[in-house]
């Protein structure tokens, strides 16, 4: 799709994905897994996008994608307008890898188990030749945003509880100063009560700092509570964009309404809404259905959402939709 994506504070996009496409294992002649397709998106400092969807649709290979762990296979990845695909210059990819980080669902990936945590929480900063007292000071106030004592740092991992940890998840990508955090189900492993710590957290540092967040739930709840807007992925694609608000009480594709009547809020009436539950099973991404991908699950489609892919379209300002028959019930 090509639409610009509307930006909420009316300031230039910090990241931008445009047109990306991933493949997992495809070789010449023969195509492998589509985990992302075609996805165009953009953050704007200090705004969080959520991204949710069915396991499997792409969520976490589009993040990894953004942080740039991953070269996307079609597409570009731009950071404060410049491409960090196709050959950036490495003064640029350096830059554009202190300044967007991603904070994983286990903490145990970015802290080494053999080394104080310290040492872990510095060691983005050590990889860019930061001198040893600026590192010791950053480390003393990244400890200190994300409510741990100084004295945590000469402590390792498994001394920690899994709240903490992912504290300390938190602290090391803050360490070089990120204008941009993908989190990818950040708090899942963690008790309920232990979540809503960690999400206050990222909520004070945001307001606090700035910082955009691509935020990648399975929690319907907790997305809608962080987002300002919501991408809502199926096999690969953004079905619909839209600000929170609206597409939890409005949502417009057929598949944004099944997913969100999980999650849905009582009526006027008082009686609960009415939950859908969808028919047949996730296809393959490597077996993507013809026309519309939703096509073979949707209780509305019909010939031509079976033959015709339905470009993302914005319908309402700032409410993209790719569906033939938006809106309907
Ligand atoms: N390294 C890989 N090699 C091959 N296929 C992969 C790889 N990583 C992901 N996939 C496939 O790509 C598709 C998208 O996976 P991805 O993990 O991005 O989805 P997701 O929406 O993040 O899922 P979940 O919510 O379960 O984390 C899936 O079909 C998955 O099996």
């Amino acid at each position: 799709m090509t639409e610009t994506q509307p930006d909420r504070t009316g300031s230039e996009p910090l990241l931008e994905l445009s047109g990306i496409g991933h493949e997992f294992g495809g070789r010449p002649g023969r195509s492998g897994v589509r985990a992302v397709d075609d996805i165009t998106l953009a953050l704007s400092p200090g705004e969080t996008v959520g991204l949710v969807g069915e396991s499997g649709c792409g969520k976490s290979t589009l993040g990894r994608i953004a942080t740039r762990l991953y070269r996307p296979t079609r597409g570009a990845v731009r950071f404060e307008g410049k491409d960090m695909t196709h050959k950036p210059k490495s003064a640029d990819l350096k830059a554009f890898r202190r300044a967007v980080q991603m904070v994983f669902q286990d903490p145990n990936g970015s802290l080494n188990p053999r080394l104080p945590v310290g040492a872990s929480i510095e060691e983005p900063l050590r990889a860019r030749g930061v001198a040893r007292a600026e590192r010791r000071t950053r480390l003393a106030e990244v400890l200190e945003e994300v409510g741990l004592d100084t004295s945590a740092a000469a402590r390792y991992p498994h001394e920690f509880s899994g709240g903490q940890r992912q504290r300390l998840a938190l602290a090391r990508a803050l360490a070089p100063q990120p204008s941009v955090i993908v989190l990818d189900e950040p708090t899942s492993a963690l008790d309920v009560s232990i979540q809503a710590q960690i999400l206050n957290l990222l909520q004070e540092i945001q307001q606090r700092d700035r910082i955009a967040y691509l935020f990648i739930s399975h929690n319907l709840g907790v997305v809608r509570h962080l987002s300002e807007r919501v991408a809502v992925m199926y096999l690969g694609s953004i079905v619909e964009l839209a600000p929170a608000k609206e597409l939890f009480e409005d949502p417009q594709h057929p598949y944004s309404m099944a997913l969100l009547s999980s999650v849905l809020e009582p009526g006027d009436d008082g009686a609960p809404g009415e939950q859908i539950v969808l028919k047949g099973e996730l296809p393959s991404p490597s077996d993507i259905p013809a026309g519309c991908p939703f096509s073979s699950r949707c209780w509305l489609a019909d010939d031509h959402c079976r033959s015709e892919r339905p470009a993302l379209t914005e319908r309402a300002p700032g409410h993209l939709t790719a569906c033939h028959k938006p809106g309907s019930h």
